[in-house]
């Protein structure tokens, strides 16, 4: 089968995402880099873990274009929505085993970035093809580990409009967006100077590399 009728052709460069924000000083750095959307990280496990009250004021640091993406992993519904609320998100992060009825009444409030392993992509995206409030992303089981996915296998199931993530970074971004052509890419462990704290030079490097592709 050509490659054109697997799936519509990405026209336009992919949004990029950069997670792992826990200040505001970080927040305005990667708006300020060109950043699409920034993460906050809310799973207890993470070791970028950000307050409520940080996220808030980054939230309100970086002006109406930036998109500011609570990440969730293991909680209940009330704290997601709780949480997204109090820091002044304005879309959520879903990752784990969750009920479809979740991630719907997650999309009641907020656009949802729905995130799976590469062998649910298949599945969840035939789930949520037809569903404009849920976005797909790809990520490795082990969300944060700076991980690349095998993306050549990823190429023949690639639903139109899923992002990527898994062990980006300016050094081989370029090569995941010509091989899938994803809307959106996303990445934190290669943009840090250390846990939670970034690196403007990477930073950079990753925007501007997304933006050449
Ligand atoms: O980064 C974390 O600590 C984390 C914890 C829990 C859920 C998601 C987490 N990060 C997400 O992982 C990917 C990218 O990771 P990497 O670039 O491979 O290190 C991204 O979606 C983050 O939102």
């Amino acid at each position: 089968m050509p490659d054109s009728a697997v799936r519509a052709p990405q026209l336009t460069r992919p949004k990029v995402k950069i997670c792992g924000t826990t200040s505001v000083q970080d927040a305005v750095l990667c708006t300020q880099a060109g950043a699409d959307a920034l993460g906050f990280i809310f799973a207890p496990i993470s070791k970028r873990l950000v307050s409520p009250d940080v996220a808030r004021e980054a939230s309100l640091s970086v002006g109406l274009t930036v998109a500011r993406v609570g990440v969730f992993l293991g909680q209940g519904l009330d704290e997601v929505l709780r949480l997204a609320e109090a820091s002044r998100m304005s879309a959520v992060q879903l990752h784990g085993a969750l009920p479809a009825e979740f991630v719907e009444t997650a999309a009641q409030f907020y656009p949802v970035l729905r995130v799976v392993k590469a062998d649910e992509l298949s599945r969840e995206g035939e789930r949520w093809a037809a569903d404009p409030r849920v976005t797909l992303m790809v990520d490795a089981p082990n969300p944060g580990g700076g991980v690349p996915l095998e993306w050549e296998a990823l190429r023949a199931g690639w639903p139109a409009g899923a992002w990527l993530a898994g062990g980006l970074g300016p050094g081989n971004v370029r090569e995941a967006v010509h091989l899938l052509r994803p809307s959106g890419v996303d990445a934190v462990s290669r943009l840090e100077a250390s846990p939670g704290v970034k690196n403007p030079q990477a930073v950079k490097a990753f925007i501007d590399a997304v933006q050449g592709s």
